[in-house]
């Protein structure tokens, strides 16, 4: 089954006004369910974009409503073995903790408490039905992700480390956090008790956008387990309240709240990577580049998985609720295992007579896959008995090492008959293959066979672009530097997202590239290196696309194929006279050679990027008549620029007024004015030469 991807729309805050409504429910063809959000084109009104998700819950849905259709049929699941997971994602201040947590009244009550009023009323009956014979217990666990760091909600402030608490990988392939503590939880009145407490430890911060915004990553882990006689099942309901993306142009963040912004911002992209990763088919998942991503594992997680978009109405949210409802659109197409948790059985006591202080103690070692063995819930359903497993733990001498079994698996097969350079009919092997060979024979075979097979087949997947020799020593001096702790963690996390830029520039990756620069500038503020890196980044992105393009601003290729499509020929001219200028900008690029220190490359030279981006972040006469041409917003004066047609003078002045009032939304920087959709690079060049060539200097 696929994530379930449900869209809710909130209402209008007090201080926003009806006329401001551009995000809007409609139905899908039927004009039966509504499943479909629209919302304007930002480039031209008139057009309308269409998202169609599982459902979509307007203004006026209460939480009841939402729980009793997105929520409350997954009850059944998570108690036939399921876990299930259930995710808010969206930009600060558009309902995901109000729909997860909600508020003290009864009807203000989000999916949080509401799932745990359901799980108690179920294993109430379940317990009832069963005449006591199934006993069922719940069990808390309350963690926040910040700063990319696990902190345990469940604890007081006190006892955390700096570093939180490690994740780990288990053998059944979830991620879990050691050291995570987890409170039994009897009833309702329980759980209000712990989760009220456990929200006070929780980082929240007042934003410009949202006064009670959240700035961490919230998880809630509720265990259920069933116990009948000695079978034993457990299964886990994840309700999840991502912290929210934010613009920190729109939200006047301090320093501290900069980096906190970072990493939110961070996880958040490389969740939109995994996204878009998972949907394109794609062997790697970045799943490890941060920790919610490793604890969300989206379509690595059996069960089921609901997302809830959450959605603000109103236009000065235009730009980053067309991102999410991209990104969430695609969410729809990944596809999630719906596996129960497997029935693990009690041990029965031990007999003592073996014991003895004489007898040398063997390791105890789980048996492959031992909670995995068996699959008792599809054998009842077939009706038939459920086979039990002799036993959990095998005990194994440390000498000699067992034989393998024989195993009749093809890839063995295939294995033992290439090792011996003598195909062995099948039913041989399969019969006894320890009469033709010594065990020792067969492991040692088998092991260089399969060793050979997995590295031929490790050489011949396309392997990651080599990088030179240079780059890596660059690359490892940079880790080490992180690692040698003699930064502060703030800075250790800049640096990381440093180290990850590069990686990125190295495979080639330039927008990823300067997502993460972008990223690691909070914790090197004004640094004029790290800005011309940026600078020099975009103006390559730039000139690598369209001028027209708006992919700068991360608006998908999908929402934007129709107005793409109409100027193709147009386009691929323009492309042709961009690449050139590429080119020349890209011989003129010291970035690499700079930080190791080297001399330039040297190549042609741009004639359509003249600018020295080291210029961008110097005052001047030329600048400031810039940016207050820009600011006037007056789009005919804003047409007098050089590259500036009235369609691109149109745009910018309409972005502008998405920004707030003439104060507030003011550019100052040519950082911030490059950023602008559709101020690509050399556009914002050209505008500046033409003022630079009318003689403001
Ligand atoms: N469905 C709704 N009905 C009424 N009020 C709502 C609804 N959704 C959100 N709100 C209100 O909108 C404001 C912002 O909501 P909330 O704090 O839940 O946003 P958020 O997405 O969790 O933000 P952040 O990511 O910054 O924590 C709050 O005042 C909340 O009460």
């Amino acid at each position: 089954m696929s994530v379930r991807v449900v869209a809710r729309i909130r209402p209008l805050l007090e201080k926003e006004i009806d006329r401001d409504t551009i995000v809007r429910p409609a139905s899908n063809d039927d004009g039966k369910s509504s499943n479909v959000v629209k919302i304007p084109n930002p480039r031209n009104e008139s057009e309308e974009f269409s998202f169609t998700f599982n459902g979509v819950y307007d203004q006026s849905t209460t939480q009841e409503q939402l729980f009793t259709a997105e929520v409350s049929p997954h009850l059944k699941s998570l108690f036939s073995g399921l876990d299930v997971t259930i995710f808010a994602y969206g930009v600060t201040g558009t309902g995901k903790t109000h729909t997860m947590r909600g508020g003290l009244k009864l009807a203000d009550r989000g999916v949080i408490p509401r799932l745990l009023s359901g799980v108690f009323r179920r294993a109430k009956k379940i317990s009832k039905d069963s005449d006591g014979d199934t006993t069922v217990a719940v069990a808390l666990s309350y963690y926040e992700i910040y700063n990319d760091k696990v902190f345990d909600l469940l604890e007081p402030v006190e006892k955390r480390t700096p570093s939180g608490l490690p994740l780990r990988a288990e053998a059944n392939g979830k991620t879990v956090v050691a050291g995570l503590s987890e409170r039994p939880c009897q009833d309702l009145k329980d759980f209000e008790q712990l989760y009220i407490e456990a929200n006070t430890n929780r980082v929240t911060a007042a934003t410009k956008l949202n006064a009670h915004s959240s700035r961490s990553h919230a998880i809630l882990r509720v265990k259920v387990t069933q116990t009948k006689g000695d079978m034993i099942r457990e299964s886990t309901a994840s309700a999840i309240d991502l912290a929210g993306s934010e613009d920190n142009r729109r939200t006047d963040n301090g320093k501290e709240r900069l980096v906190e912004s970072a990493a939110i911002n961070k996880s958040l992209f490389v969740l939109s990577q995994c996204i878009d990763a998972i949907a394109r088919g794609e062997r790697r998942i970045p799943f490890r580049e941060s920790k919610m991503t490793r604890i969300l594992s989206l379509g690595q997680n059996n069960g089921i998985t609901i997302m809830i978009l959450n959605l603000a109405p109103i236009r000065s949210y235009h730009l980053d609720t067309l991102s999410s409802l991209n990104v969430s659109s695609r969410a729809k197409r990944i596809e999630v295992r719906e596996i129960e948790n497997e029935i693990v059985y009690k041990q029965p006591p031990r007999s003592t007579a073996t014991s003895g202080s004489s007898i040398t103690r063997q390791p105890l070692r789980p048996l492959a896959n031992a909670h995995n063995i068996n699959t008792g819930v599809a054998a009842s359903a077939a009706g038939k008995p459920i086979d039990r497993p002799a036993k959990a733990f095998s005990v194994y001498t440390d000498k000699a090492k067992p034989a393998p079994r024989p195993t009749t698996s093809k890839h063995s097969r295939q294995a033992i008959a290439e090792a011996t350079q003598a195909p062995l009919p099948i039913q041989m092997v399969e019969a006894d293959p320890l009469r033709l060979l010594g065990l020792n024979q067969i492991e040692a075979m088998v092991e260089k066979k399969v060793s050979e097979i997995l590295a031929a087949r490790t050489q011949s997947a396309h392997p990651p672009p080599e990088l030179s020799d240079e780059v890596k020593r660059r690359l490892e001096a940079l880790e080490r530097r992180i690692d040698d702790g003699r930064h502060d963690d703030t800075r250790s996390e800049g640096l990381r997202f440093l180290l990850m830029a590069r990686q990125h520039k190295e495979r080639g990756e330039n927008a990823s590239a300067l997502k993460m620069y972008e990223m690691a500038l909070p914790y090197f503020p004004g640094q004029a290196k790290l800005l011309g890196k940026i600078e020099k980044l975009r103006a390559r992105i730039a000139a690598d696309r369209d001028d027209q393009n708006v992919e700068a601003t991360q608006l998908s290729v999908d929402v934007l194929e129709r107005p793409i499509e109409k100027k193709t020929k147009k386009s691929s001219r323009r492309r042709e006279a961009d690449d050139d200028a590429y080119n020349g900008a890209e011989a003129d690029d010291d970035d690499d050679e700079n930080y190791a220190g080297k001399s330039k490359r040297k190549g042609k030279k741009s004639k359509a990027v003249k600018m020295d981006p080291e210029l961008v972040i110097e005052e001047g006469p030329v600048l400031a008549t810039l940016l207050d041409i820009v600011n006037s917003r007056d789009v005919s004066m804003i047409m007098g620029l050089q590259g500036l047609g009235p369609k691109k003078a149109r745009d910018l002045v309409q972005y502008l007024e998405t920004q707030g009032d003439k104060d507030d939304g003011r550019v100052e920087t040519l950082v911030q004015l490059r950023s602008i959709p559709g101020m690509g690079g050399r556009t914002v060049d050209r505008a500046y030469e033409g003022l630079v060539a009318g003689g403001v200097c």
